[in-house]
């Protein structure tokens, strides 16, 4: 299915935040298997946003695409908890465009809760509560074609967040946007999650955006992917996008995990 995805993933009762055990990932590519992610360990504290960043083939986008349960590990433990009673729902936002052309704005954002059955009031509750905390509303009838890159985006978040689900994962949802977009939607990407603070798994290659919106930024190494560094990143929410550039710790922070990063990165192009 394109765009915000919904899906669920077993559940382990006990469980808080999302823990990643010994993940090994191997793709079968004809001969010798490719080993894509190599015994990552991971906790994201329940209710925080984790970034995660790392050179181009690293394996994130593996990670999330395990974590969400449409991809199987060669070896290793997930264990993802859930505020709903039985499974762990999740939802995905990709980058670029994602949504279903042949629905309108209201009907693209309230797919994942038709899908679920949701009653009708609460559909029209949340749809329109998310449609016009994205600035949305005059726009519930338009078409994906009749929308900038940026108000599509909008609609995948909208979508993302009316799903209400217990983990989002956030695979470079910006990356394709113009950089005045790009930080208007992640001060309106703060905003709402700042509402529910439900536990977010975001990638992104941009280090300012995962020290921006991130309370942890996970380094990973080239592939195969392993864990380089975990930074705590210490800025007091609500956030600003833009105040937060001012601040001498911001830049401070970019310049290390860009420090950390930067043979990963050449490592990757060799
Ligand atoms: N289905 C697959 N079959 C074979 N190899 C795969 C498959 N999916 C991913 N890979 C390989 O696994 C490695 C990790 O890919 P992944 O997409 O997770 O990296 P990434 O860090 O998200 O990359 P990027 O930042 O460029 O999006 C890459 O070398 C990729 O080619």
């Amino acid at each position: 299915m394109p765009g915000t995805a919904t899906g669920t993933t077993a559940a382990r009762p006990k469980t808080t935040g999302i823990t990643v055990t010994d993940l090994v990932k191997t793709f079968d590519t004809g001969g010798a298997g490719m080993t894509a992610i190599d015994h990552v360990n991971l906790h994201v504290p329940e209710g925080s946003f984790f970034t995660i960043v790392g050179p181009s083939g690293c394996g994130k986008t593996t990670i999330v695409r395990i974590l969400a349960g449409l991809e199987k590990p060669t070896s290793g433990r997930i264990d993802v908890a859930a505020d709903h009673a039985g499974e762990v729902t999740n939802s995905m936002v990709f980058q670029g465009d994602s949504l279903f052309p042949w629905l309108n704005v209201w009907d693209n954002a309230a797919y994942g809760l038709a899908m679920r059955h949701a009653p009708k009031p609460e559909i029209r509750d949340r749809v329109g509560h998310f449609l016009n905390k994205t600035g949305l509303t005059p726009f519930a009838k338009a078409y994906p074609h009749q929308l900038s890159g940026g108000m599509r985006q909008r609609v995948s978040i909208a979508r993302a967040f009316a799903n209400d689900p217990d983990v989002f994962y956030m695979d470079e949802p910006f990356s394709a946007l113009d950089e005045q977009n790009k930080t208007i939607l992640q001060e309106e990407l703060l905003r709402i999650w700042e509402e529910s603070r439900k536990t977010v798994v975001f990638i992104t290659h941009s280090v300012d955006e995962a020290v921006t919106l991130g309370d942890q930024v996970l380094v990973m190494t080239a592939r195969p992917g392993k864990v380089k560094a975990l930074i705590d990143v210490p800025f007091e929410r609500p956030r600003s996008v833009l105040e937060l550039r001012r601040e001498p710790k911001y830049g401070e922070l970019v310049y290390d995990i860009w420090d950390s990063l930067k043979e990963e990165v050449q490592g990757a192009q060799l």
